[in-house]
């Protein structure tokens, strides 16, 4: 029901990356057994069952909400309020990924062409940057931006964790705005460029709205109508983070 075709620009352009892109997640969603899991995830969990409390253990839970929305539909700008305003932790998944570059490991190769295509980034490194952010703050109120960005994402999270995220918040923007945002955004970034933005926008349509359509279904997703003023959205999402018991 969110799908929204590309507009006019995009439809002429070619699909070039957007089947490599759907592949590159979709190639990692095979079920894992239990002795392949990957050591991040299995840290990951322990990481939430060392946090539960002797009531069994849901009361010191972090409570997380996933902040999803296309590529320039303001997740970071809202990020930043409700942290603010409400005491949460903001991990942004970009941020971490882009730290990981500068910081020259070994990864941050791989990392840079990813982002560069507009791909999604094989969700172990990704889960361990979290995991590891998740540790340092030890918060217990966390704005996980811009994850999951595809089903791989979400298993990998969901799965290893044991449970959902408490709520889904999407940031619903259309196409044109978007475009304009992000070729205004002038934070040297290598994907803020029309053909990278192309690209993202269509692994947002095929792979991240999946997402979204999943957690709806499961009565998760808080929708927010993304346009207008940083402060006017800001105003509907004040509303409901002030109805969210944390
Ligand atoms: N409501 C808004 N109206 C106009 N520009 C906005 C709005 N919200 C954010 N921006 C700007 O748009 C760009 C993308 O916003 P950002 O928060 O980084 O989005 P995302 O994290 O979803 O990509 C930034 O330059 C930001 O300052
Ligand atoms: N869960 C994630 C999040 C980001 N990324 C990569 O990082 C890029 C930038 O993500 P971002 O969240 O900072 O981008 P915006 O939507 O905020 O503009 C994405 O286009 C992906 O290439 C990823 O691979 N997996
Ligand atoms: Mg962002």
């Amino acid at each position: 029901m969110w799908r929204r075709r590309l507009g006019a620009l995009l439809l002429r352009s070619p699909p070039s990356s957007s089947s490599t892109a759907a592949s590159s997640c979709q190639h990692r969603r095979r079920h894992l057994l239990p002795s392949e899991e990957p050591l991040a995830v299995n840290r990951l969990a322990r990481l939430f069952t060392s946090q539960a409390g002797s009531d069994g253990g849901n009361s010191q839970k972090p409570f997380i909400a996933f902040v999803l929305g296309g590529p320039g539909s303001g997740k970071g700008t809202q990020c930043t309020k409700i942290a603010s305003d409400f005491g949460f932790a903001h991990l942004s998944a970009g941020d971490l990924l882009r730290h990981e570059i500068a910081s020259g490991s070994e990864k941050g190769e791989l990392i840079l062409d990813t982002i560069k295509e507009g791909r999604i980034v094989p969700s172990e490194i990704t889960v361990e940057l979290i995991r590891k952010a998740m540790e340092t703050s030890n918060a217990n109120k966390v704005l996980i931006d811009g994850f999951p960005r595809c089903e791989e994402n979400r298993i990998a999270f969901e799965r290893i964790v044991g449970r959902e995220p408490d709520v889904v918040v999407f940031f619903d923007c259309p196409e044109d705005e978007m475009v304009k945002r992000l070729l205004g955004r002038n934070q040297g970034r290598v994907d803020d460029n029309i053909e990278t933005i192309k690209k993202r926008l269509k692994v947002f349509e095929s792979l991240n709205i999946p997402v979204i359509d999943y957690y709806s279904s499961r009565g998760k997703v808080r929708k927010i109508n993304a346009t207008g003023t940083a402060d006017e959205i800001f105003d509907a999402v004040h509303k409901l983070f002030s109805s969210l018991r944390f």
